[in-house]
């Protein structure tokens, strides 16, 4: 046999090849290989086995893995990735109390965002996209979401799009992209939401035709947009053919969670204070809960979404860093991936479901992403980390070794050059 890659003498193998979303406390139950290889060829998964098997097979080029974790790339089920500026100066404001809302009341917040992006140059958008599309890349993702909603008007918002599908082109990283342009009101339409709501659903048919985004999404909130509002809006989204998702019960409890059950979402954002009801009707429903704890952890909250309450009541949860300029600054999902153990109290079992196979199906890439099997994209990550436990564990830092996309190595860890004996 015959192979471009062969990997062996893998420590630990997750395959995560299930039937997904993989739901309640099938998110426990994680199938892992020991004394394994995976043998790549033309960019697809080819072989699966025993690295005692593995001696048949001829590969342009084989990597020893010494006894490491191997997984499937990371997907990455929510990021803002596309936006002008920053907003270090709002830090102060939060380390002083005012809240993340008023802050936005204030024209601050994703307004100032807004401001910025509309001032940048496509060109700008474009290498900025890229150079936090590498960082993800080198931190193990191999599939992202990136979401619009820094524009509010027709222009920008397009413009974002359009950054967004170019770095799909460019760069190896696989991009999903999500139109947010109801992410909040506009100053010159502060009395009139429906109209804005109008406004931006009037894109629906260009974004449509020019495929700039799979999925519509809403920011159901206190001082953004009502249920009934999200409501009407998301079904004109899904008349003209396009997934929803909302950023849903992430402040106030206005029963979003409700609503994207209700709406048929793929996913439901946030849930930070989702209600009993709401988890209840998750759980029976097939829309996946995507939780952001780096949000409550960066603002500094208290109130961490009931993951946990969800996954024992039976829901399927993908996990996410929720990358953006104001709420969740950091592309690193391993660090998301220690809050979710400390303070979302799910197993690294049910975290390896929430940042693979869910992950993908939130995103609508459950046939694609998210697992390592026969036949699909060979996005594999081997991990400076004895198994799978090790990972949300040791927080804080980056333990990918190589990243390996579509097949072919994208980022092997730089070792520092010194007379040097070091060995994970
Ligand atoms: N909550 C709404 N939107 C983003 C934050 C965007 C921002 O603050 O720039 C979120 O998912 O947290
Ligand atoms: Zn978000």
């Amino acid at each position: 046999m015959q192979a471009d890659l062969l990997i062996t003498n893998i420590g630990q193998l997750l395959t995560m090849d299930k039937e997904g979303p993989v739901k309640g406390k099938n998110m426990n139950d994680l199938h892992v290989m020991e004394d394994a290889a995976v043998a790549i060829k033309d960019g697809k998964i080819d072989w699966i086995g025993l690295t005692d098997e593995a001696s048949s097979i001829q590969a342009v080029k084989t990597i020893d893995a010494k006894g490491k974790l191997v997984t499937p790339g990371l997907v990455e089920p929510h990021t803002h990735l596309v936006f002008g500026g920053s907003r270090e100066a709002e830090m102060a404001l939060k380390q002083q109390g005012v809240p993340y809302l008023e802050i936005l009341k204030q024209g601050g917040g994703i307004l100032s965002t807004v401001n910025a992006t509309k001032q940048a140059s496509y060109d700008e958008l474009l290498q900025k996209a890229l150079f936090h599309l590498d960082r993800m890349a080198i931190h193990g993702i191999t599939t992202v979401e990136a979401k619009s909603g820094y524009g509010l008007d027709k222009e920008t918002e397009l413009k974002q799009l359009n950054v967004a599908k170019e770095a799909n082109v460019r760069h190896p990283l696989d991009i999903v992209s999500t139109f947010l342009g109801a992410h909040a009101i506009p100053p010159q339409y502060k009395e009139k939401p429906e109209a804005f709501l109008e406004s931006m659903s009037e894109l629906f048919a260009e974004i449509k035709e020019n495929n700039l985004a799979e999925f519509v999404d809403i920011f159901t909130e206190t001082g953004v947009f009502s249920v009934e509002q999200s409501r009407h809006y998301l079904q004109k989204a899904k008349d003209y053919g396009f997934g929803v998702k909302i950023h849903a019960d992430e402040i106030d409890p206005l029963g979003g969670t409700e609503l994207a059950v209700e709406m048929g979402a793929i996913s439901g954002d946030h849930l930070a204070v989702a209600s009993d009801e709401g988890i209840k009707r998750l759980a029976a429903s097939d829309t996946i809960g995507v939780i952001l704890p780096g949000t409550s952890f960066y603002l500094g909250k208290d109130t961490y979404a009931p993951a946990r309450k969800m996954i024992d009541n039976g829901a399927a949860v993908a996990i996410s860093t929720d990358f953006n300029p104001g709420s969740s600054v950091t592309e690193n999902l391993q660090l998301i991936m220690s809050i979710a153990a400390l303070k979302l109290k799910l197993s690294p079992a049910e975290i390896w479901h929430a940042v693979t196979v869910n992950a993908a199906h939130a995103i609508g890439r459950g046939d694609r992403a998210g697992a390592i099997a026969l036949g699909r994209n060979a996005d594999v990550v081997i991990w400076d980390a004895p198994n799978y436990m090790y990972i949300p564990y040791h927080y804080g830092v980056n333990h990918v070794n190589t990243v390996i996309k579509n097949g072919t190595v994208l980022h092997e860890r730089q070792e520092i050059q010194y007379d040097s004996i070091a060995s994970f």
